[in-house]
C-alpha cells in the first residue's frame, strides 16, 4: 500500500528498508517483495507520480524541470562554465529521475562494463554477465505510428517480455537527412543498433516509451507490485539519517532509519531486520551518508557530526556529462517549435495523445543519436591518456532534436530550428557533493565540475566542430540555413570554447559519489556487492556507486 503519513505505517517489522524510488529503489522494492516471507518498506521524499499528468506524456518531459516532481536545486558556481551556477534537476517522485528523464534507453559500450568488472575485480559487472539481464528487462514494442522499423533497430538483441517497454520514435523530417549524411561523410558511419555493445556511429534512438507513454521505473516495477501485502511505500517523507543499531565485531551495524516530513515536524524511526538499502541517487546518497556519520571525518567535524565510519571518498569523484545545445535555423514548414507556439496545435496534439496515445506527444526530444570518438591523432592525447574504456567507446555524443531547445537561452518566438546537443561522455574533471549544513532538509553543495579540465574543453570543442561538419553534408543543403545565435559567431577554436563555457549546461547524469572498489581496498565507499565498507547491514544501489558514469 502507499502511505502519505508516517504515523499510519503498520507497526510491523520490515526485513528491508529502501531509501529512494529511482531505478535502483523501484527494482529492488519489486524483486525483494516477490518473496512473501520478507516485508519491504520503500521511503520516497517526493509525491506519488500521479500528481503530475505530464510525466506519462513523452513530449512534455521538458515541462518537468523545474516542477513539483523534481529537485529544483542549483550547482555551486562552475569555473568551467564561466562562473555560472546552473539548475541541477533530478526526479523527486516515485520512479525518481526515470519519471522526469528524456527516456533515451542505451546500454553503452561493452568495454565500459568490462572496465568496471576489471577495476572492481568482480566479473559479475562485465558485459557478458549483464547482457542477459539487460535483455530480460526490455519489452520491445512497435513505435506509436506503427512504421516498419527494419534497419532502425535489431530486434534479435532486445527483449520482448520484460517490464520496461521500449521503442524507437515515430518518423520525422530529420530521419532521411541524418541517414543520408552517414552515406556522405565517412566520419559519421551508420549504426543500426547502438545497444549491441558497440554504440559508435549514428543511429535511431531507443526510448523507454511503450504504447506512446513513458515507461518509468515506477510504472515498470512499482505499479505491478502495489497489490502485494508485504510492500509498503511511504511518500512525501525524507529519510534524514541512517542509524547505527549495534555492532558486529568491530563493525557498526546500520539497520535503522529516521525520517520526517518537514524540518520542524515529528521524527519517526524504523529498523530493518536484514538491510537498509540506499537508492537516493548520486547527490542525496552521499549527503545522507555524511549526515549519518559516514564520510570524511575532517569534513564531518566541521558540522559537529560524530564520525562513525571514516570513509574519505564519500561525496568525492563526482562526474556528470556537460551538454552544449547547438541550434541551427532550418528551412521547413513545420518543426516541433510550432507546437510550442500554437495553442490550437498544442491542444489538438494533446487531445490526440489523450484519446489514442499517438501523434507528436508520443515523442521525446531525442530523435536520433550519435556516439563518436576523437581522432587517434588528436593533439590532446599527447598530454592526456585516453579516458575512454576502449576503441569502441565514444568520447562524445550527438542528440538530434527537431526544435530549438536550450537550457541557457530563451526560446525564440519566431523561426524554425533543429538542435544537435553535443555531450561530453568521458569527462576527466571530478567534482564533489559536500554538506552545506547539518540540516537534512538543506541542499548540499553540488559541484559537478563541468568542463573543468583540458581534456573536457578540448573534447567538447571538437564535438561542436563535428556537429558543424555534420550539417555541412550535402544532405542538409536545402534544409539547414545556418548556425543560430552565439554558435553563428563562434568561428575560431578559442571562440568555440568561449561559446561552450557560456552556453554549456549538463545532461543530468550525476554519478560516482560513493564509488565501488575492490573488496578490501581502502579506497572507495562500497564493495562490488554494493555493501558499504566497514559497516554491516547497509548497501547502496544507485548511480553513486559507478566508478565512471556509464553512457
Ligand atoms: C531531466 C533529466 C533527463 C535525463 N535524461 C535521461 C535519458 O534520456 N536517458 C538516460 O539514460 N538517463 C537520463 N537521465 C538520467 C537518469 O534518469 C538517472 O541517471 C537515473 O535515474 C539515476 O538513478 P538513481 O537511482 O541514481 O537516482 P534517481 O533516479 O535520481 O532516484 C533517487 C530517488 O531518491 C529520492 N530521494 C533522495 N533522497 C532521499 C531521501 N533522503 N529520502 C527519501 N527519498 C530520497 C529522490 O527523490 C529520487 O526519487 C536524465 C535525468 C534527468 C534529471
Amino acid at each position: 500500500a502507499v502511505y502519505t503519513d508516517p504515523s499510519k505505517l503498520p507497526n510491523c517489522p520490515y526485513t528491508y528498508i529502501i531509501v529512494g524510488s529511482g531505478p535502483g529503489g523501484s527494482v529492488l522494492a519489486n524483486r525483494l517483495s516477490a518473496n512473501p516471507n520478507d516485508r519491504v518498506l520503500l521511503v520516497e521524499v517526493g509525491p506519488s507520480d500521479t500528481v503530475n499528468p505530464n510525466i506519462s506524456i513523452p513530449f512534455l518531459c521538458t515541462t518537468l524541470v523545474p516542477s513539483n516532481v523534481s529537485w529544483n536545486q542549483t550547482t555551486v558556481p562552475q569555473t568551467g562554465l564561466g562562473g555560472r551556477s546552473i539548475p541541477y534537476p533530478r526526479g523527486r517522485t516515485l520512479g525518481g529521475s526515470t519519471s522526469i528523464n528524456y527516456m533515451i534507453w542505451t546500454r553503452g559500450p561493452a568495454s565500459d562494463l568490462d572496465r568496471l568488472a576489471h577495476v572492481t575485480g568482480d566479473s559479475g559487472w562485465s558485459w557478458d554477465s549483464l547482457r542477459r539481464t539487460s535483455v530480460e528487462v526490455e519489452d520491445l514494442l512497435p513505435p506509436p505510428d506503427g512504421h516498419d522499423t527494419t534497419g532502425e533497430i535489431n530486434p534479435a538483441i532486445h527483449g520482448s517480455n520484460g517490464p520496461v517497454e521500449i521503442s524507437v520514435q515515430d518518423t520525422t523530417a530529420l530521419d532521411s537527412r541524418i541517414f543520408n549524411t552517414t552515406t556522405q561523410l565517412a566520419e559519421f558511419p551508420f549504426n543500426e543498433d547502438m545497444s549491441s555493445g558497440n554504440p559508435l556511429g549514428i543511429g535511431w534512438s531507443q526510448l523507454s516509451i511503450g504504447g506512446g507513454q513513458r515507461s518509468s521505473a515506477s510504472v515498470s516495477y512499482l505499479t505491478p507490485a502495489l497489490s502485494r501485502s508485504n510492500l509498503d511505500i511511504l511518500v512525501n517523507t525524507l529519510v534524514t539519517k541512517v542509524v547505527q543499531t549495534g555492532t558486529r565485531g568491530s563493525l557498526p551495524i546500520f539497520r535503522g532509519v529516521q525520517f520526517a516530513q518537514s524540518a520542524s515536524g515529528p521524527l519517526f524511526s524504523r529498523n530493518a531486520t536484514k538491510e537498509v538499502i540506499l537508492a537516493a541517487g548520486a547527490v542525496n546518497t552521499p549527503q545522507l551518508l555524511m549526515l549519518s556519520g559516514i564520510g570524511d571525518s575532517a569534513q564531518l567535524s566541521q558540522f559537529n557530526i560524530r564520525t562513525v565510519v571514516n570513509l574519505p571518498d564519500v561525496g568525492k569523484n563526482m562526474q556528470d556529462h556537460a551538454l552544449i545545445p547547438n541550434a541551427f535555423s532550418v528551412n521547413s514548414n513545420f518543426t516541433n517549435d510550432d507546437i510550442g507556439r500554437n495553442t490550437t496545435l498544442f491542444q489538438n496534439d494533446l487531445a490526440q495523445w489523450e484519446a489514442i496515445h499517438t501523434g507528436p506527444f508520443t515523442q521525446s526530444i531525442g530523435v536520433e543519436l550519435g556516439w563518436l570518438r576523437l581522432p587517434k591523432n588528436s593533439t590532446i592525447f599527447k598530454k592526456v591518456k585516453d579516458p575512454s574504456s576502449g576503441p569502441q567507446a565514444p568520447h562524445y555524443e550527438f542528440i538530434f532534436v527537431n526544435q530549438f531547445f536550450s537550457l541557457a537561452d530563451s526560446t525564440p518566438t519566431t523561426g524554425r530550428f533543429m538542435s544537435i546537443f553535443t555531450n561530453l561522455v568521458t569527462p576527466t574533471s571530478r567534482g564533489s557533493i559536500t554538506l552545506a549544513s547539518a540540516n537534512p532538509f538543506d541542499a548540499p553543495n553540488i559541484d559537478p565540475a563541468l568542463l573543468n579540465s583540458d581534456f573536457d574543453i578540448f573534447t567538447i570543442r571538437e564535438a561542436v566542430k563535428a556537429a558543424l561538419r555534420f550539417v555541412a553534408a550535402p544532405a542538409w543543403k536545402d534544409y539547414v540555413i545556418g548556425p543560430f545565435g552565439a554558435l553563428a559567431e563562434a568561428k575560431t577554436d578559442a571562440e568555440i570554447e568561449a561559446y561552450a563555457r557560456s552556453h554549456g549546461a549538463n545532461v543530468f547524469h550525476p554519478s560516482s559519489t560513493a564509488l565501488m572498489s575492490r573488496k578490501g581496498s581502502a579506497h572507495g565507499v562500497v564493495n562490488p556487492d554494493l555493501r558499504v565498507k566497514k559497516t554491516v547491514g547497509l548497501r547502496i544501489v544507485d548511480a553513486s556507486v559507478l566508478v565512471r558514469m556509464l553512457r
